[in-house]
């Protein structure tokens, strides 16, 4: 069974919370919340506020996607603010390790992003400390662009690692997911799936929700 962890980013941020709730109606189990810097990625978007303001009022796993520079700074106070799992980006961790560690340390999960370009090799030796990998299906930075086929592969050699390895841990996918190819993902060995624009973008969310369940049955 998969989990879906729509994203904030797609959605009306003027109405942010009526938004989330169709979304926690619907079932999904995962909120995905895109922190985004301006200097890790082009982009600005929220922060431990906004995520304060949300926490108690969503029964949803508050998964915080980190993409900005020097997270070891911010850890706390994003856990603070309620987040349930961090992720930080390998490419933005220095000592990946010990940053790992600073998140399991305050009670969280503990997950790691990589970027498109960045082999799975980065992470093969820490791969027995962390609760999730999440592999980056788009370039970070905005939502509602194309998924990149070549990372049908890398899925799939994550998840020939965890068996190598003997870890049981969750493989999330983010960017350009969609109930169309939302198999082949799930095929790879994703049982995550961030969706943002597919799902805030859409007229019935219910049904498209609905859709992405029935696709991911492989
Ligand atoms: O982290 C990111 C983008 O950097 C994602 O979480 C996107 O927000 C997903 O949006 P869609 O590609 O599903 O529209
Ligand atoms: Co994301």
């Amino acid at each position: 069974m998969i989990k879906l962890a729509p994203s904030i980013l797609s959605a009306d941020f003027s109405n942010l919370l009526s938004d989330i709730k169709v979304v926690e109606d619907a079932g999904c189990e995962y909120l995905h919340i895109d922190v985004m810097d301006g200097h890790f990625v082009p982009n600005i978007t929220i922060g431990p506020p906004v995520i304060s303001a949300l926490k108690g009022k969503i029964d949803m796993v508050f998964d915080v996607h980190l993409m900005i520079e020097n997270p070891d700074k911010y850890i706390e106070a994003f856990a603070d603010a309620g987040a349930d799992l961090i992720v930080v980006h390998q490419e933005a961790c220095t000592h990946l390790h010990r940053t790992i560690q600073s998140i399991k340390a305050l009670g969280k999960k503990a997950g790691v992003a990589l970027n498109p370009a960045t082999p799975i090799e980065t992470i093969k030796h820490i791969i027995h400390d962390i609760d999730m990998v999440l592999i980056m299906t788009v370039n970070p930075g905005f939502g509602g662009q194309k998924f990149i086929e070549s990372m049908i592969p890398k899925i799939k050699e994550l998840k020939s690692l965890c068996l190598r390895e003997n870890v049981n841990i969750d493989i999330q996918v983010d960017g350009g997911i969609t109930p169309e190819n939302v198999k082949k993902v799930v095929s790879a060995g994703a049982n995550i799936i961030v969706a943002g624009s597919a799902i805030f973008g859409s007229n019935d969310i219910k049904q498209t929700v609905k859709l992405f369940r029935e696709n991911s049955v492989v």
